[in-house]
């Protein structure tokens, strides 16, 4: 429905002749033989544009303009005046609707308006979800005791440059709390730099963190700079860090001992200043004593420990976060959020969610997708929780 354009007009003749224009321009219509009708249809998908009669019985034109702007800014509403609404359509111009046509509809000015309302909607919601890929927000949801203590020890440590292991199972929110450590620190005007030490091959791991020079190895083809000098002033993340190799264990222990590193190829040691934030779902120590992790590694890296608690032991931040991510993914739809009752949001919080948050947020966003305005607990049960 996303890229289909609403007709609303009372005049069956007009509305057909604009359906079949742009149908033969391969634009996907629906119609709405009134305000009232064009509204709800409005309310219940997203349009990528509507073209507006103004004088229409039960909601005229311009009742639906202030309505829509409301509901959903981001849709162009294109108003199709005729002889005696020419005014009104100046006027709604003035106040927000994207442009008029008039009646009888002129093909090359219809398509045009048409072409251009298309390109502002695909560019605003562009810009929207590049601005969402900057904007990783930082906000940390909950008022559980488990969370309203992560929160306090953040305060706490912020201001250090105190070395950081966070712990706890996948997707719980790790790289959150990291995140809102730094942006919280003297340092959130530098970069967070973060090393995801899992993905990396460990023959790779330690020309990414420490760079080499030119000619090291066989790809080394020109100098590269690696994740610690690029973190130099601000945070370094090293994410997964059960995960890394003995060998680079050894390499990161001097780099933490020392504040120094050398490029791989290279001579020279170089200074750096960076704050420590590692985080694993594994169990360190339990690593330690099968002989994966170096004991001493982790004693400079566990100064504070902060352990993310699964979402099943703090089931009460679950309508909190419901309402978090159903806000959030409105926003990226450009659609109004929908609500979700009370006995749907009983039904999630009875769920084993094994600690991840992430998996919460995609089943709100199926959700969002496949039921009506309100979210129940049937919804939950047919769309969720089916196999
Ligand atoms: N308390 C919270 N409030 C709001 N959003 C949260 C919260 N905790 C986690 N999230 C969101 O859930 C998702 C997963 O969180 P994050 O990536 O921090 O988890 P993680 O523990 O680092 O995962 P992994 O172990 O897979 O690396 C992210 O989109 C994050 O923004």
């Amino acid at each position: 429905m996303s890229n289909t354009i609403l007709i609303i007009d009372d005049e069956k003749a007009i509305r057909k002749t604009l359906a079949e224009i742009l149908s033969f321009e391969k634009y996907k219509v629906q119609e709405a033989a009134d305000g009232e009708e064009g509204w709800k249809l409005f309310t219940q998908n997203v349009y990528s544009a509507v073209l507006c009669d103004i004088k229409m019985p039960k909601m005229d034109g311009m009742e639906f303009l202030k309505k829509a702007s409301v509901y959903n800014p981001d849709v162009p509403i294109i108003l199709i005046s005729g002889h005696g609404t020419i005014e009104s359509a100046v006027d709604a111009v003035k106040e927000g609707a994207y442009d008029y046509i008039s009646k009888p509809p002129d093909l090359n000015r219809l398509l045009i308006t048409v072409r251009n309302a298309l390109d502002r909607h695909s560019l605003s919601k562009e810009t929207k979800v590049l601005k969402k890929k900057i904007d990783k927000s930082v906000e940390m949801i909950g008022e559980s005791e488990p969370i309203l203590k992560i929160k306090a020890t953040i305060d706490k440590v912020a201001a250090t440059d105190a070395r950081v292991l966070i712990t706890g199972e996948n997707g719980v929110g790790k790289e959150l709390v990291a995140r809102s450590i730094h942006a919280h620190s003297n340092r959130s005007s530098s970069p967070l730099i973060e090393v995801n030490c899992a993905a990396i091959p460990s023959e790779l791991i330690e020309s990414e963190l420490f760079g080499h020079e030119k000619g090291s190895f066989t790809s080394a083809v020109k100098q590269r700079i690696g994740k610690f000098e690029q973190a130099n002033g601000g945070t370094l993340f090293l994410d997964e860090i059960g995960d890394m190799s003995i060998d680079a264990q050894a390499k990161v222990l001097r780099a933490l001992q020392e504040g120094k590193i050398t490029r791989v190829g290279g001579e020279k040691e170089i200074s750096v200043d960076v704050r420590v934030i590692a985080a694993t779902n594994k169990d360190l120590l339990e690593e330690v004593e099968n002989k994966n992790f170096r004991l001493d590694l982790y004693h400079r890296l566990s100064v504070i420990l902060i352990k993310v608690p699964s979402l099943n032991e703090r089931i009460e931040d679950i309508p909190l976060l419901v309402d978090k991510f159903l806000k959030d993914i409105a926003a990226d739809y450009g659609q109004a959020p929908k609500s979700i009752d009370k006995k749907a949001i009983e039904s999630l919080q009875a769920h084993d969610w094994t600690g991840n948050i992430r998996e919460l947020r995609n089943v709100v966003e199926r959700l969002v997708i496949l039921s009506g305005k309100t979210i129940t607990a049937e919804d939950v049960g047919s769309y969720v929780f089916q196999d």
